[in-house]
């Protein structure tokens, strides 16, 4: 069985009995599906934020999920991907939770194999008609694939999406955080021809540097002191598909000259290894960062930032594309209304405000926002008493003025006077962050919230202009 796109269709399997997991395995591989077993909630989560699937299958008893946490994190961030709970220990409250969540159906073990299959069929095919097709943006002019918006910087995005979909060229994506680097990354490589491969994110902020070569590379037995055994890295893992490097412009110097060998030739040298692996790999960066000014600086090597910005491509911020503001709610208004609350919409003094505000999170801030509105809201109506403070009050919007011919001086602070660009957006955000954590005490999901940013997000701002939260504890 394959998807309309000819590539097998990808089921991924969670559950902790190893004979449920390696006779369903098998089954399903027989009938021409791809599978991935694994036998936890959290290693369910990290399969499904690094790789696309079609069908989850998912026991409800299993570590990690005695609060259903699985279900909880698929409704929310992948509640188009169908998921099938699969469990030996029915009851009421998991059944109904379960429903709430929007699971595609509930079989209960031990389940007849002609049952198990007639179900994944259904739901694999109703998720075939509820896909976008491959390239939508000639029929479909607000979307393509997940992502959303009819403004002319979206209709230019989606031109070269289709562009490039048949290319295997390394792309470089820009833009400000929560613009959609990664979802259209992820976007290039479902449309790309190594779909059925692997989509590997590589956040090159979340790794100490001291640990960097043997994370990419992985390490032989015996490289260091505890490497007991061989050990793959996550390049070895993108083998076949593409590695989705992201916040490239933080990659350490001494890094630089390996990646670039293994981006060039396509082979490196796992730490203490003296046979080059070879792999077939397209990467796809991001960063926030004006690259060029790197390079110019000395902190990003040239010849690097050349074999992977072969396709540039710029994401616009939210606040410059206001006619998708509304687009982009009322779709996430859709996807993160509870089952039995379709009619759940936005007041028009509401409408005003969200397109009035400038988004300096982008869409994530918007995303968590209807997240937001959607926990607090008890009508079937989202008013002006359901948004946060800094959105009523329209905070953000506000910026500092200054006329043509105003001295610059007037705005920034003496040591600045001259500096460059990079060097004033640099310190005016390690300031705004020293601010957010002053003003939250150091708690960073409050201040995650508050900034429209993901806590990963802010962990790593933060890391980068050396704030520590502890710090703003009291
Ligand atoms: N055009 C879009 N259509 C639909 N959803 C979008 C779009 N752009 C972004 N999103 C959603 O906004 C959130 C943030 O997007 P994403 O993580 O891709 O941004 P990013 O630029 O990679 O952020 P960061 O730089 O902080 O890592 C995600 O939930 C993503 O699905």
């Amino acid at each position: 069985m394959t998807g309309t796109d000819h590539r097998p269709e990808r089921i991924l399997i969670a559950d902790d009995e190893p004979l449920f997991l390696r006779t369903t395995g098998e089954l399903l591989r027989r009938e021409g599906y791809r599978c991935v077993c694994v036998s936890d909630a959290a290693s369910a989560m990290e399969q499904l934020r690094q790789h696309s699937f079609d069908l989850v299958l998912s026991d409800l008893n299993m570590p990690g999920n005695f609060k259903l946490e699985l279900l909880h994190d698929h409704s929310k961030h992948r509640s188009r991907i169908p998921l099938i709970v699969v469990t030996g220990v029915p009851t009421l409250p998991s059944a109904i939770e379960s429903i709430r969540l929007g699971i595609a159906d509930y079989l209960l073990k031990p389940v007849r194999v002609e049952d198990l299959l007639a179900s994944v069929r259904r739901a694999l095919d109703l998720r075939r008609k509820a896909r976008p097709r491959r390239c939508a943006s000639r029929d479909e002019p607000d979307r393509f694939g997940d992502l959303i918006g009819a403004s002319r910087p979206m209709q230019e995005l989606y031109a070269i999406l289709e562009r490039i979909s048949g290319s295997d060229a390394n792309v470089l994506i820009r833009g400000e955080s929560g613009t959609g680097k990664e979802i259209v990354a992820r976007t290039i490589h479902e449309n790309s021809r190594r779909a059925e491969g692997p989509f590997q994110v590589i956040d090159c902020t979340a790794v100490p540097d001291s640990l960097f070569e043997s994370v990419l590379f992985g390490h032989v037995k015996g490289a260091f002191t505890g490497a007991s055994q061989d050990h793959d890295g996550l390049l070895a893992r993108c083998d076949g598909g593409t590695a989705f490097l992201d916040e490239l412009g933080e990659l350490p110097l001494p890094m630089q000259g390996k990646l670039l060998r293994a981006v060039q030739e396509q082979t490196f040298l796992p730490v203490g290894g003296h046979t080059p692996r070879r792999i077939n790999t397209r990467f796809i960066c991001a960063t926030h960062r004006d690259l060029e000014a790197e390079v110019e600086a000395g902190r990003f090597r040239q010849d690097l930032y050349y074999r992977l910005s072969v396709i540039p491509i710029q994401l616009p911020p939210l606040r410059e594309r206001r006619e998708d503001i509304m687009l982009l709610a009322e779709h996430l208004l859709r996807e993160l209304a509870p089952p039995g609350a379709a009619g759940l919409a936005f007041s028009p003094q509401v409408k005003q405000r969200l397109e009035a505000y400038d988004w300096p999170g982008n869409v994530r801030e918007l995303r968590n926002f209807v997240e937001y509105a959607v926990a607090l809201n008890t009508t079937d109506s989202i008013d002006l008493e359901d948004l946060p403070a800094s959105l009523r009050e329209g905070t953000a919007s506000s910026v500092v003025s200054c006329r043509a011919g105003d001295v610059v001086t007037d705005v920034l602070p003496e040591p600045l006077v001259g500096a460059t660009r990079t060097e004033v957006l640099a310190t005016a955000e390690s300031r705004y962050l020293e601010l957010l954590m002053t003003s939250h005490r150091g708690n960073v999901s409050e201040a995650a919230r508050q900034a429209g940013l993901s806590r990963q997000g802010l962990h790593k701002l933060l890391k980068r202009y050396g704030i520590d939260p502890d710090a703003f504890r009291v």
